[in-house]
């Protein structure tokens, strides 16, 4: 092997031993380019595989190491060719699956043998199991178990876990090179960066928790990082001119008389705030949010018709199809009767279609255009975009907004999100955009009741659906993603498709899911809000977004695997009309004792606040990491909300930086942001 040559923070990964060229391209897609970018490549969570569980106290959903006998080994033969190991250590039986086992392994998993296994387990038909756990044989000279803990990495296809380790070990014996920006204007309580990155990769006792001062040292450089990111792109499109639109409300006055209800007070506050916005030059970006239900797509059409009356087009997108399609169709509902023209644009539309949608908008035929990515695309082109308004933005690449900033000369920009930020969290990151928050839910809502129910009393939720329907109600059954594989969610969905068709024969029921083709997707939701259909099955796909006030009943099944925020998203979509709404969260028993902790959250609470600030709670030590962050922003180490007292120290450290450092500020943007395109570089 030829000498290596020295290794510097700025070399390209190739430099690290073990990074050959099919590597480099693939540690490239994760925006990693050089051995510093290595080195702010956080662990997303810990193992610790150092203690050995009892079988017998396992829950599910945990992560750890068992140690026991292998009683039983099973080939079953199927569709899919499969292995159930039982595992037993005098407290209990453990099922291992295996959906593949080559010849040497056969040869080792034997009855009899003792055998050391890592995993996560989940609840399986016969009981507790894990699916394909690291192992070792427990009976032979060379078994060791683990002395620490073993940090857990971000990755991809064909990279892992071990060469993540030996690539950071390798980056590490430079952390004392990294420049250290803040050290001068920080006191000498705080500890030095380098310290920070050796908490998060190199902890061998004990999982490094948040409140860490290294830790917060990290946190307090990337939540400044993205301050200073979002400060430069202001200054930027500070220069440039947006259109001044000033309207005299004739359009708005015109839609009120036609709305069968009246905005809110909190609708009509920020719809004031948005059009003094938009009546100056410098480009609006602003944030309207509000939580699930709360009314903010009249806040959208108040914005759109202020736009329309000075003759600017608005284009308004949504994450997906299905989302376009019903803001689309609310949009004709409540503008055409004014003589405005909304256009449709999707991916799936045919060519002559699309052709004709062009050459409208390009003429101005078209005073708002609603869509998904499909607007992006270098053929659409504006006669005047005056009004851009991106739905639950965070599903939208950064990249994409910038696209279709670029259509306009600049446009005024309206972000609608339901994920819950506090005020003061908001102002100080994204310092960039403005906020309009509506505080108040429309008149009349009677708060979503919701049980916690084990999926063994399904006989029970079968008369309550009943009911339901018989009073004329209609019900959405949802399936999560499971395992993160969209193929399983739609098997287990086709499951409980045929179950409840088998259990309501005389009910008309629909499946939608992800897979779908886009015009079938449409016609399947276009009946089910039509009540056509009376209970509609799905895969996630209706999580964000769905406006149908007839639906009052919800069913989750697996709730326990899923999310606070998005099971807050889901039931959001019943309890929209006036009748009383009830969620079923089915949980599969039994429950480990955070997915119980969780869905009591669930049961206690409807604020989307709150519940954000619980989920945070309820994260475990190792949990922090990587974790998603309200939608705008993902960061590494930092959380927003919970490092809200670092946020008053970001004025003073970007002032005096960007006076006498300027270099620092691109350095750290680099260092923290990557290469990434921020939505920061937008407008
Ligand atoms: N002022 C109001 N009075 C009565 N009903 C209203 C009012 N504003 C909106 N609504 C109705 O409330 C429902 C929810 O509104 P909308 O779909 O705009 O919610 P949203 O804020 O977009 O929520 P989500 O984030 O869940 O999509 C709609 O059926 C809408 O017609």
């Amino acid at each position: 092997m030829p000498a290596s040559s020295p290794l510097y923070l700025q070399s390209s990964v190739s430099a690290l031993r073990g990074v050959g060229p099919a590597l480099v391209q693939r540690l490239q897609r994760m925006d990693i380019w050089r051995v510093q970018d290595v080195l702010f490549h956080l662990p997303s969570r810990y193992q610790d595989r150092r203690h050995i569980l009892p079988i017998g106290t396992l829950l599910p959903e945990q992560e750890g190491a068992v140690l026991g006998e292998i009683t039983h080994v099973e080939h079953l033969r199927g569709r899919r060719d499969q292995w159930l190991v039982t595992l037993s250590d005098g407290t209990g039986q453990l099922y291992i699956r295996l959906f593949h086992m080559l010849a040497p392994m056969r040869a080792q998993w034997q009855k009899g043998r003792r055998l050391w296994c890592f995993g996560e387990t989940r609840a399986g038909y016969q009981g507790l199991e894990m699916v394909h756990p690291e192992w070792q044989m427990a009976d032979q000279p060379q078994f060791q178990a683990p002395t620490h803990l073993t940090p857990f990495y971000p990755s991809t296809q064909g990279i892992t876990q071990a060469q993540w380790r030996r690539w950071v070990a390798q980056a590490l014996t430079l952390v004392d090179q990294l420049p250290d920006y803040l050290a001068k204007y920080l006191g000498p309580a705080w500890p030095p960066l380098g310290e920070g990155l050796r908490l998060l990769h190199e902890s061998a006792e004990e999982v490094p928790t948040p409140a860490h001062p290294a830790w917060q040292r990290l946190a307090l450089e990337e939540l400044l990082a993205n301050h200073l990111a979002i400060r430069s792109a202001r200054t930027a499109s500070d220069e440039t001119g947006a259109p001044v639109i000033k309207a005299s409300g004739r359009l708005w006055l015109a839609f009120l008389k036609q709305l069968p209800f009246a905005p809110t007070a909190a609708q009509q506050r920020v719809i004031a705030e948005i059009n003094q916005n938009m009546a100056q030059a410098r480009p609006m970006r602003r944030l309207l949010q509000g939580d699930v239900g709360s009314g903010k797509t009249l806040v959208a059409a108040a914005a759109a018709l202020t736009a329309v009356e000075q003759n600017y087009q608005v284009a308004l997108m949504a994450p997906t199809e299905i989302l376009a399609e019903q803001l689309h169709d609310r949009f004709v509902e409540w503008l055409t009767p004014l003589g405005i023209q909304v256009g449709f644009l999707v991916g799936g539309l045919g060519q002559k279609a699309r052709r004709e949608v062009l050459e409208n908008l390009h003429q101005q035929r078209l005073q708002i255009i609603v869509g998904t990515q499909a607007l992006f695309q270098d053929d659409v082109k504006f006669a005047g975009l005056g009004l851009v308004i991106i739905d639950e933005q965070h599903r939208f690449g950064v990249d994409q907004r910038r696209q279709l900033l670029e259509k306009g000369t600049i446009p005024h920009l309206l972000v609608m999100t339901a994920t819950p930020i506090p005020r003061t969290l908001a102002m100080t990151v994204h310092a960039d955009l403005d906020l309009s928050i509506i505080d108040a839910l429309p008149p009349g809502r009677r708060p979503v009741e919701t049980l916690v129910v084990a999926d063994t009393r399904r006989a029970e939720l079968m008369t309550r659906m009943q009911h339901r329907l018989a009073e004329g109600d209609q019900i959405y059954w949802v399936c999560p993603l499971i395992e993160e594989s969209e193929i399983l969610a739609l098997q287990a969905a086709e499951t409980s498709y045929a179950d409840l068709q088998a259990a309501l024969p005389e009910v008309a029921i629909a499946l939608v899911h992800g897979r779908l083709p886009a015009a079938e997707k449409a016609r399947v939701m276009a009946d089910f809000k039509a009540g056509k259909t009376r209970i509609l099955v799905a895969t996630t796909v209706i999580e964000v977004g769905v406006d149908v006030p007839n639906a009052s009943l919800m069913v989750i099944e697996h709730a326990e695997r899923m999310g606070l925020a998005q099971l807050h998203q889901l039931r959001g979509r019943v309890g929209r009309g006036q009748r009383q709404s009830s969620c079923v969260l089915l949980y599969h028993p039994p429950l480990g004792e955070k997915a119980r902790a969780r869905l009591q959250v669930m049961r206690d609470s409807r604020d989307g606040f709150v519940i954000a600030r619980k989920d945070l709670e309820l994260r475990g030590p190792g949990e922090y990491l990587g974790t998603r962050q309200t939608g705008l922003l993902q960061m590494r180490v930092a959380d927003m909300m919970r490092d809200e007292a670092l946020l008053a120290e970001l004025p003073r450290l970007a002032a005096q930086l960007l006076h006498e450092n300027p270099e620092a500020v691109q350095a750290l943007i680099q260092r923290w942001l990557g290469n990434r395109l921020d939505y920061s570089q937008v407008g």
